[in-house]
């Protein structure tokens, strides 16, 4: 990490002020007294701000997520920190992409494109904490039984992507808990693509009487409809190619909700079929060509609850959501594009559609 932050705060200073007036104003933070101070002089002039919770390895769904955050508030808080607690003890923590220097840049370029329109609120500061800052009492623990001050969101926590992944709404809840207390936003900003987390952090906020309110920004794809996903990287051309089937089965189901379907079996049956034929024709390709993958789920689920539903209630819609995971590599070829980390992890690739009321 650039040895700019290894003090609380720092005031970037790399681009001169130019045209629109435009002067960097992104403060640094690593520790949390400096933040609040930062964050009480706000207050005192009546500025509000919304935080948007990253984990780094910035796209364009984090920057949407940023200039939304800037359009409703003077100022934005971006944090950025890969939480160990929320990674399983055999998932990707250790590899998980770190990309402080680009991160910085892309938010730089954001904040440059805000002062320039005017009328928005800016990036005022990014939260970058240590491990030992975020988890001051005992070493964050990955171990579905370990001991710790935790935040747990039962059943929500537990179904879908929590079943695959134990310890992983226990490590979101706990440490979104973390940054809501630190920063005391006005609003904070996640997005569709993790419709789960979306859920749970809006029951987290009301079970919690935390005073903040939740935004959620819609997913952004890349142009054959991938949900961008900073684990995207991993796939390499093989995979990526493949990768859209979740987007496409998603499609299917929605179709059929579009015609006026109601029922799961109608609604999910073409998802499943696609899913399954395109997995059938995988099979069947030489080790050399295919691309792998299993479906953990198709889900059709109450928008409040996540339970399982049996057909679509109007007043409510529905949440269309599914994950897969694409298999390691087989059989890499000479020059063959394997992505980062060369082919030899899974990749675990979520989606979802929301199924809205069609009836008040
Ligand atoms: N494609 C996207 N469109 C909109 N928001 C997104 C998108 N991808 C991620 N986000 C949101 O950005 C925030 C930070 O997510 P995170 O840093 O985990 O990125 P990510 O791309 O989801 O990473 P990963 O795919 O590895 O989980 C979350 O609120 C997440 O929902
Ligand atoms: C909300 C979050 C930043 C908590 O670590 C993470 O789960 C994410 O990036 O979606
Ligand atoms: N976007 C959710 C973070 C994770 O998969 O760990």
């Amino acid at each position: 990490m650039a040895a700019r932050l290894l003090t609380g705060v720092r005031r970037l200073s790399t681009s001169a002020p130019a045209k629109h007036g435009f002067a960097p104003s992104m403060k640094i933070f690593r520790d949390v007294p400096p933040l609040r101070g930062y964050r009480r002089h706000l207050l005192r002039e009546s500025r509000s701000v919304g935080l948007v919770p990253t984990m780094g390895a910035l796209h364009e769904g984090h920057l949407s997520l940023v200039r939304q955050a800037a359009h409703e508030n003077t100022d934005v808080f971006v944090s950025i920190y890969v939480n160990p607690t929320q990674f399983g003890v055999s998932e990707d923590f250790g590899s998980y992409p770190k990309t402080w220097d680009a991160d910085l840049k892309k938010l730089e370029v954001v904040d440059r494109e805000l002062a320039s329109t005017g009328g928005a609120g800016r990036i005022s500061a990014v939260f970058t904490p240590t491990t030992t800052v975020m988890y001051p009492t005992l070493p964050p623990t990955s171990e579905v039984d370990g001991k710790g001050s935790f935040v747990i969101i039962t059943p929500l926590g537990e179904m879908l992507e929590g079943a695959s992944r134990p310890v992983f709404f226990r490590g979101v809840a706990t440490v979104c808990m973390k940054l809501f207390n630190i920063v005391t936003p006005e609003r904070v900003y996640f997005g569709q693509k993790d419709v789960q987390q979306t859920v749970l952090i809006r029951r987290m906020v009301k079970d919690f009487h935390l005073d903040t309110e939740v935004r959620i920004g819609p997913t952004k794809r890349e142009e054959d409809g991938l949900a961008l996903s900073s684990r995207n990287i991993y796939l390499g051309t093989r995979r990526r190619a493949v990768a859209t089937i979740l987007s496409q089965s998603l499609l299917r189901a929605e179709e059929q909700f579009k015609k006026g379907k109601r029922s799961r079996a109608d609604i999910l049956w073409p998802a499943n079929d696609l899913a399954l034929q395109t997995a059938m024709h995988q099979e069947e390709l030489p080790p050399s060509q295919r691309a792998r993958f299993e479906v953990d789920y198709i889900s059709l689920a109450d928008p409040d609850t996540l339970e399982e539903v049996d057909a679509v209630d109007e007043r409510k819609g529905a949440v269309l959501s599914g994950a897969i995971k694409m298999q390691p590599l087989e059989d890499p070829q000479h020059g063959e594009d394997r992505g980062i980390g060369g082919g030899e992890t899974a990749v675990r690739l979520i989606d979802n559609i929301i199924l809205h009321p069609t009836t008040t």
